[in-house]
């Protein structure tokens, strides 16, 4: 089996963020990845993250204004200063809580926009931005999404993003590829997998059920045969990241549900 993280914008969800922590090590994590982890300072997250034993595998850039439903600045026009600020503050937290990746978010394409446009702006800072990464020892990632959960994002697709990737050209930029989304737009993610992790270009995978995000093995996704390629092709060509739970525990709130629901990982 693959290294899984626990994703803790989504499990965990009864307890306070820095608890969540301690909850994943018990359950046997050794990596989490955070969403936004902006208003803990660095200094707590590493200290937590080391006294359970927890590399800090993943992080966000802010996205921009998330209540007002801004889902990232990297394509948005007039947004370039903004941007910029994001990355800065995003390496500068990911460096000092020692997380080596970085999703960077490419925003919204409003429906009279020029798309072509908006991805050559996201391809224009995705190369500044891969620059500061790499002087920071930091990958970024870029995520397709799929349609149904964030309506009009720039990115959905698996052969849009690795495309930018070819374009972009920077080995500090790479593609976080998330069954989940992939499933939704693509299909058949295990031909995915086969298609793309061997490229050298997936940085980090995520893992959720479909079509209702819970569980991996809830519902239609071929998680067994998704994880199954991952191992084959890691045992093959060295890749060695992890695969993010990023999923809502269908439990949700309640007290234990994230643990309960975690048989699947012993059944793979
Ligand atoms: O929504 C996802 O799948 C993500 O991974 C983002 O980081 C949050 O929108
Ligand atoms: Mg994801």
């Amino acid at each position: 089996m693959p290294r899984f993280s626990a994703n803790l914008g989504f499990l965990y969800p009864e307890l306070p963020f820095l608890d969540r922590l301690e909850a994943a090590a018990c359950d046997g994590f050794r990596g989490i990845e955070c969403l936004f982890p902006y208003d803990v300072p660095a200094a707590q997250l590493r200290a937590r993250a080391g006294a359970n034993g927890l590399d800090v595998v993943l992080i966000n850039a802010p996205p921009g204004d998330w209540a007002a439903g801004e889902r990232g600045l990297a394509s948005l026009s007039d947004r370039e200063p903004e941007f910029r600020g994001s990355i800065t503050r995003a390496l500068a937290y990911a460096h000092e809580v020692g997380a080596p990746r970085v999703h960077v978010l490419a925003g919204l394409l409003d429906a009279r926009a020029d798309r072509a446009a908006a991805v050559e702006r996201f391809e224009v800072r995705l190369r500044w931005a891969a620059e500061q990464a790499a002087q920071a020892g930091i990958t970024l990632m870029i995520e397709p999404i799929n349609p149904h959960d964030m309506p009009g994002y720039l990115l959905q697709r698996q052969d849009e993003a690795h495309a930018i990737v070819e374009r972009v050209a920077s080995a500090s930029l790479k593609v976080q590829m998330d069954l989940y989304h992939c499933a939704r737009v693509e299909g058949d993610v295990v031909e995915q997998v086969r298609r793309w992790l061997p490229t050298g270009q997936v940085g980090h995978f995520q893992i959720a059920g479909a079509p209702d995000r819970h569980e991996p093995d809830i519902g239609t996704l071929d998680w067994r045969g998704s994880l199954a390629a991952i191992d084959q092709i890691a045992a093959a060509t060295g890749w060695d990241g992890w695969v993010g739970c990023e999923y809502r525990p269908l439990r949700g709130a309640v007290p234990g549900g994230t643990s309960r629901g975690l048989g699947w990982m012993e059944t793979g």
